[in-house]
């Protein structure tokens, strides 16, 4: 996935028609200058713009997308979630996730937590149990207690064409080169392409250095979310990851669900695993291959905004491309 296509949101409720490419095509008048609500969120500090557009219209090209993801002349997020129509029978919602480098890609864990709580707070569902489609298919969330959101992520994909990831068959490990250094890592997909390391002291694994490097490496063709990973017992480990489009993050909700794989897929971890991420600890469980990913965690708003959209959505200030966060 992790495609740059245009973002046009339905302005007339789930009549909506779809347009080339997959984009929703709302009224092309009621597309252009408008105001813009959206609710700023995070899930354990990987923080989120939230837009509902099943009763908004909105154009957002990728050059605003990373405008408004910017954190000193935008709003600032690291991914903006788009709440739409469901598009098949059996689900309540489709939502659709946008890096900060403006591509869209399949799946965002702790942006499905928030995504159900938002939907509740906006008063679009009152259901306690929703099923959500996205590109990486289709996630059930749970209203938990004190806050708390559970996730059904789905069943990770394994084999390498589905990650995708470039191998002749499918292994626990793999050795890769990274400029004629030998990188041994597991490569899993949570609907969204995840690679993953093992370091002995997180504190100072080369997140900064070696993330970019792998994110972009080619056995990883739609790059690759990269997880460094420090096991503390078989029911603890702590996490950091260098996102794919967007650098690394507090935390990162399909990232601890690859990670709990990998370390189960080594022997290393029992099924019920607390994830310590920068921004807080989820608790993932896996039963082993076959089986479906859950993820319990916490979300939070922080404020709820409106945006004026310019009349022809465009580049108003050129600023580089992000690059990953670099965190000292
Ligand atoms: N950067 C990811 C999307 C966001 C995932 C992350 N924020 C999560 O909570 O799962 C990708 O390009 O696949």
């Amino acid at each position: 996935m992790s495609g740059d296509g245009e973002l046009l949101a339905n302005v007339d409720g789930p009549a909506s028609r779809r347009g080339a490419g997959g984009a929703f095509v709302g009224s092309p008048s009621a597309a252009l200058g408008g105001v813009l609500r959206f609710t700023k969120m995070h899930g354990l500090g990987n923080d989120f713009m939230v837009v509902d557009a099943i009763s908004q219209t909105f154009r957002l090209r990728p050059e605003m997308i990373r405008e408004l993801a910017d954190r000193h002349f935008g709003i600032g997020f690291d991914q903006l979630l788009v709440v739409e129509p469901p598009g098949l029978p059996d689900v309540d919602f489709r939502y659709r996730i946008f890096n900060a480098d403006g591509s869209e890609v399949e799946q965002c864990g702790n942006g499905a937590r928030c995504f159900a709580r938002f939907v509740r707070d906006q008063r679009l569902t009152n259901k306690k149990v929703m099923r959500v489609q996205t590109a990486g298919g289709i996630i059930e969330l749970r209203m938990g207690k004190d806050g708390l959101v559970k996730v059904n992520m789905g069943v990770p994909r394994l084999e390498p064409a589905t990650v995708p990831f470039s191998a002749d068959e499918f292994a626990p490990v793999y050795n890769v080169d990274v400029n004629g250094q030998n990188i041994e890592l597991s490569a899993v997909s949570m609907g969204n392409p995840h690679g993953v390391l093992l370091t002995a002291d997180i504190d100072n694994a080369p997140v900064a250095t070696l993330g970019p490097l792998l994110e972009k490496h080619w056995r990883f063709p739609a790059k690759a979310n990269i997880g460094f990973m420090q096991i503390v017992d078989r029911g603890h480990i702590r996490l950091r990851v260098f996102e794919r489009g967007c650098g690394e993050t507090l935390a990162c909700g399909t990232g601890a669900c690859a990670a709990v794989v990998a370390g189960c897929l080594r022997g290393l971890l029992d099924p019920r695993v607390e994830v310590e991420l920068i921004g807080g600890r989820l608790i993932i469980e896996w039963q082993g291959q076959g089986a479906a990913v859950m993820m319990d965690g916490p979300v939070a708003n922080v404020f709820e905004g409106q945006l004026r959209l310019p009349a022809e959505p465009g580049i108003r200030r050129r600023k580089p491309a992000r690059t990953g966060r670099q965190r000292s």
